[in-house]
């Protein structure tokens, strides 16, 4: 399998104020594979949003070497964008503009023709299930709708290597089901995705692969089998193995990262 993300001993300071450079990555390696879903876990503030802002060149590293779909997104970003779709974590929707027409501005301003643009935004809204609220203003839709709309603008550029950040915060079971077959989907057609997510459920479901990190590096990198085998005593007796909650709390400790 292709690789689609290769990080090798990547760090990012960032300078405080009257303080020594703060580490938020601390020679962080990390390998994403083409056709694979890799979970990134990790507790607030140990450096996935950052991690997100690397591969997507919008911070440089301090030192380290990367590659994102064999390029270094510090040397040509703008190559890289056309490949490479994120879905951040705030809603980025256009509120009065209908579902269609937030689809249609966004196909244009990615240079997609205009002769091919109402196939693509119908294709995409029929995905995520909003063809009917289609022509509805992305203002008025719920929280699950919204983030939906913002999968669709992503999935819509039929991109190498899709980048979610926490896709599911907040939805409601029926959105999340529809996001995640979309997400298995994206994979299965030999796409690279990597999403960050707190939800144990989310990783363990959809992850092919799942990375957790800490402090701005990696604890635990494997399958969900290769990761439940290395908590040592289950706590439970029924199931026998460790669930990803406990490798979780294995790796990373119960202390507040504030
Ligand atoms: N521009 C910056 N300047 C200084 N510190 C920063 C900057 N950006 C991030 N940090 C710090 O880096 C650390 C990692 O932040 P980051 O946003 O990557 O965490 P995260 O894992 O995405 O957290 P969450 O799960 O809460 O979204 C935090 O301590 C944060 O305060």
């Amino acid at each position: 399998m292709t690789t689609a993300i290769d990080l090798d001993g990547v760090t990012v300071e960032f300078r405080r104020r009257g303080d020594r450079p703060f580490r938020a990555l601390s020679d962080l390696s990390l390998r994403a594979l083409a056709g694979q879903v890799t979970c990134l876990l990790g507790p607030n503030g140990s450096g996935k949003t950052t991690l997100i802002n690397v591969l997507t060149g919008l911070t440089r590293p301090t030192s380290g070497t990367l590659e994102v779909l064999g390029t270094d997104p510090r040397r040509d970003r703008s190559a890289l964008l056309r490949r490479v779709a994120v879905v951040p974590q705030e809603t980025a929707v256009y509120p009065e503009l209908t579902a269609r027409e937030n689809l249609s501005f966004h196909a244009g301003y990615y240079g997609v023709p205009r002769s091919e643009r109402q196939r693509r935004v119908a294709g995409a809204l029929e995905l995520v299930q909003l063809d009917r609220r289609a022509d509805d203003r992305a203002g008025t839709f719920s929280g699950g709708m919204q983030r939906r709309l913002a999968l669709a603008k992503a999935l819509m550029m039929a991109p190498d290597l899709l980048i979610l950040d926490e896709p599911t915060l907040g939805v409601d079971v029926q959105s999340r089901e529809a996001i995640w077959a979309r997400i298995r989907d994206t994979a299965r057609a030999g796409k690279a995705v990597l999403l960050t997510t707190n939800y144990m459920e989310e990783a363990q479901h959809l992850g092919d692969r799942i990375v957790i990190i800490d402090h701005g590096t990696t604890v635990a990198d494997g399958t969900v089998e290769d990761l439940t085998a290395m908590v040592p005593e289950p706590r439970h007796v029924e199931p026998p193995r460790a669930s990803l909650h406990d490798v979780f709390l294995h790796v990373t400790g119960r202390d507040l990262r504030d």
